[in-house]
């Protein structure tokens, strides 16, 4: 069961939906959002830090008035800075957490002067925000947004709204700490500046709590992994884990598909194939030293369970290689890259693509097979409906790669950084995703592990190697993410 994107204005109903389940109490699912909260930011803060919290009068702020609490209790100086009139109604838990605050925490009021403190976190809106700014509410974001220490939002930046881009004033976060699933606008690269570094944390919220909400957004979780991997036994040959043939690579750009092909091992491909350009064999075969090759224009398919297609391929005289291949094959295919460009280029492809198979494309490959779009919203849209219509898989990559379903639902993935932007990542993902189809996985399986297996080996990957990381790390930490997931 997976985690489902729920809107803004339902996120009330789930919660009123775990607590009937849980039998916890509001005050105690706010205590354990602000827990989490403070043990992100404990191990990631000095306790010198100053810190300045920024709380209004919903639940929001009731998060807020809880996390300073639980600062204050770790030694760190926080001060509380109330975002409502005196005579304001609080919400019942803000209520009660202002109630809580400790002596030593300083309380300003709405018109008390800015102070000296180094981080500042936004507990003033959260997805209670509704219609257009109050000015009052405008000049506290632009107060908060002048002050020069770290921003950190709580749940979502003040004044975004949870499905779309800001349309007036809006809290310029550094970091957003969101609560149980992101909300969508957080996604959305338009509101990158906005949003800045993203942090989902779990609190807990039973996961059957969202069946009942009607959306086709998902997020992929850690949890969700393990469960979609085979096993495999004592007595597995190299059969078992499936035969896969990459077709790619050709002058000056045979080394995208050695990646993809090295990708595909490391992911536990039993037998690999390289099918590539006669006059390049030499490069495959010392360059990879544990796969076959083939030269054949018109290979032998009989015997494959996955094929990848399009990593360093070029376009030209491929065409009929490609129709050659989505007429005899249709186990399990993975076209990237230059399979993309080829497909753009002859649309009439699209409709012999084989049901359930998986496209990989970039955002920039994408609008060359679809055309451009006006936004992020508009790309998520048409990249639903023609996986929908042609009842394939489209990997639309990204920060947040979103995988989109022939069944029409849209799973975001929830690993991987910036450090990834690196030439022959995708590659990778190439081949990784095209050695889960062999190992058996269903396309959707495949897709899903391949994308998150892959975001999670430039997690661990750029912890030592940050700026400097190169697809080949991706590569080699590929066998890490098993053991970081504590799969055999
Ligand atoms: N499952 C969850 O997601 C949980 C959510 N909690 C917190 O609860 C928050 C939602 O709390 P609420 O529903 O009380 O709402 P918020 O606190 O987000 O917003 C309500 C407040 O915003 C003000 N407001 C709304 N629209 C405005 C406008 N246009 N101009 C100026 N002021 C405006 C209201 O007057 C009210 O004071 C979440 O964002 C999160 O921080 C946590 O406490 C517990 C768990
Ligand atoms: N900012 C980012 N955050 C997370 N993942 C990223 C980011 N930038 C790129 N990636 C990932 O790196 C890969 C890049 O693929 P692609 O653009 O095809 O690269 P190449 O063509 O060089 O192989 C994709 O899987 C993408 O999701
Ligand atoms: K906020």
């Amino acid at each position: 069961m997976m985690i489902k994107i729920v809107k803004g204005d339902q996120i009330k109903a789930l919660d009123r939906l775990h607590l009937s389940l849980s039998g916890q109490s509001s005050i105690e699912l706010m205590e354990r959002a602000a827990q989490s909260f403070c043990d992100w930011f404990i191990p990631n803060h000095a306790q010198t830090e100053v810190v300045s919290i920024w709380c209004g009068a919903g639940n929001n702020g009731g998060d807020g008035f809880a996390i300073a609490r639980i600062l204050s209790r770790k030694g760190f100086t926080v001060e509380v800075k109330c975002c409502f009139e005196n005579s304001t109604k609080l919400s019942d838990d803000a209520q009660r957490n202002f109630e809580r605050l400790p002596e030593i925490i300083r309380v300003r009021p709405l018109d008390d002067h800015v102070n000296k403190s180094t981080v500042l976190i936004d507990a003033f809106l959260g997805v209670g925000f509704r219609g257009a700014l109050k000015e009052s509410a405008v000049e506290i974001i632009e107060k908060m947004n002048r002050h020069s220490a770290k921003k950190i939002s709580v749940d979502i930046p003040s004044g975004l709204p949870s499905e779309e881009l800001p349309s007036g004033a809006v809290f310029l976060a550094d970091v957003t700490v969101s609560f149980a699933q992101p909300k969508l606008s957080l996604l959305l690269p338009e509101n990158e500046a906005v949003v800045g570094e993203l942090v989902v944390l779990d609190i807990g919220v039973f996961l059957e709590v969202y069946e009942g909400f009607d959306t086709d957004f998902y997020y992929i979780t850690r949890k969700d992994i393990p469960e979609k991997h085979h096993r495999f036994g004592r007595f597995s040959h190299k059969g078992d884990f499936g035969k896969v043939m990459l077709m790619g690579g050709s002058l000056g750009k045979m080394g995208a598909i050695l990646l993809t092909g090295k990708s595909a091992l490391r992911t536990g491909s039993g037998l690999l194939q390289l099918n590539i350009d006669k006059d390049q064999n030499l490069i495959a075969q010392v360059g990879l030293t544990e796969a076959m090759t083939t030269v054949d224009e018109k290979p032998d398919l009989s015997g494959i369970d996955a094929l990848g297609i399009g990593p360093g391929w070029g376009t030209e005289n491929r065409l009929e290689k490609l129709e050659y291949v989505l007429e005899n094959f249709s186990r399990g295919i993975v076209l990237d890259a230059d399979a993309l460009n080829l497909i753009s280029k002859n649309e009439k492809l699209l409709l012999k693509l084989p049901a359930n198979t998986i496209l990989t494309p970039h955002l920039k490959e994408f609008d060359r097979l679809v055309g451009s779009s006006e936004n992020q919203l508009e790309r998520w849209q048409k990249a639903k409906e023609l996986a929908m219509e042609l009842r394939i898989i489209i990997v639309l990559k990204g920060a947040n790669t979103l995988i989109n379903l022939p069944d029409g639902r849209q799973l975001f993935n929830s690993t991987g950084n910036h450090y990834m932007a690196t030439a022959g990542s995708g590659d990778v993902l190439t081949g990784m995703i095209t050695s889960f189809l062999g190992q058996g996985y269903s396309p959707e399986n495949a897709a899903i592990c391949g994308v998150y297996h892959h975001g999670l080996a430039g997690e661990i990957a750029s912890k030592s190697k940050r700026r400097g990381l190169i697809a080949g790390d991706l590569i080699q930490t590929i066998p890490d993410t098993y053991i970081e997931l504590g799969i055999k």
